[in-house]
């Protein structure tokens, strides 16, 4: 959360008119990193690969215009997060009207005034951001603090969709708790739920890179998202996993596996195609799991997508 909260806003103007794009780049500078794009399709782009928190829209452009933008970018759940700001030289009530029906949350005409420019930029940030705060709140887990399911899903749907458009690997890993039935009829409950609590912080410890996220899939078992990685360079995670696992030693004192907890993992890695879903790597994923647990568990299997 504090990471969110120390992460400069990233604002994108999208707008064909250099000069106009200069004036609101000095004018924003100290609001945030500043990007720009000079045609409608470009931005949808620029705004899929740096995920702003606000948009600076040009309603006239040629080519794509700022309408048909502002819709594909709320239509996009890559996108769609993004507040919408349209500037723009049309000042009639009926263009207004017309930019919040596809979805932007503020409209300002021009001329406008470099002062009340940066007020109301300054108001969607902060609108931007307390909701930033509030959505991740509701995506994480309440026991584990990591995120929840419908997170995974949701995340993990728009990393397979940007993976098959950048055609790169993607890595999804299952990790289920071994005997923990036993080990929650051996310490009890609480116990058991401090150990999840536990197994939550390893597995927190091999996601380092950008995207790369844990989840809780279900009630003692995980999921991993691991971006732009291989078939290839998936199995140092699973081996990463389970030592890592082991070196926590928490006692279990009921699993014929090991006198510590120890993790089952399956891992479904590769590029995906243009119908594979992330249920596609989930199954896959699940069956290496099924494979670790009926070949005796605290281990990983790797299955190619
Ligand atoms: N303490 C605690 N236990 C949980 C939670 N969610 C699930 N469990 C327990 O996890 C156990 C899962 O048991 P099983 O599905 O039989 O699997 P297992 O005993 O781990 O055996 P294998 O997965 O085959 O190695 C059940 O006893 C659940 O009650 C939770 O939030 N807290």
């Amino acid at each position: 959360m504090s990471e969110l909260l120390d992460t400069e806003p990233t604002l994108l103007i999208i707008d064909d008119d250099p000069d106009t794009i200069q004036i609101l780049s000095s004018i924003l500078a100290d609001q945030g990193r500043i990007l720009f794009a000079t045609s409608g399709e470009q931005g949808l782009r620029m705004a899929e690969n740096y995920c702003p928190d606000v948009i600076l829209l040009d309603q006239n452009m040629p080519g794509q215009n700022g309408y048909e933008t502002c819709l594909q970018l709320k239509q996009n759940p890559a996108t769609q997060e993004a507040s919408i700001v349209f500037v723009t030289a049309q000042s009639e009530v009926g263009d207004e009207l017309r930019a919040f029906e596809a979805g932007a949350q503020d409209f300002i005409s021009k001329p406008f005034s470099p002062v009340v420019v940066n007020a109301r930029i300054r108001n969607q940030l902060t609108i931007k951001r307390q909701s930033d705060v509030l959505k991740q709140l509701a995506d994480l887990d309440g026991l584990t603090g990591v995120f929840n399911r419908r997170y995974f899903n949701r995340l993990g749907e728009v990393e397979v969709r940007r993976h098959y458009r950048q055609g790169f690997s993607l890595a999804i890993a299952l990790v289920d708790v071994d005997h923990f039935k036993a080990f929650n009829d051996l310490h009890g409950h609480v116990a058991g739920d401090d150990t999840l609590r536990d197994i939550a912080q390893v597995l927190n410890g091999a996601v380092r890179r950008p995207g790369e996220f844990v989840a809780r899939y279900g009630g003692e078992e995980f999921a991993i998202v691991l971006p732009y990685t291989t078939y290839e360079q998936v199995s140092r995670v699973g081996e990463w996993l389970c030592s890592n696992m082991r070196s926590r030693a928490i006692q279990h004192g009921g699993s014929p596996v090991s006198d510590v907890v120890t993790v089952s993992v399956g891992l479904a890695a590769g590029t995906p195609g243009r119908d594979t879903t992330l249920t596609h790597y989930v199954q896959q994923a699940d069956t290496a799991l099924y494979n670790v647990k009926q070949g005796g568990r605290n281990g990983f299997e790797c299955v190619s997508v």
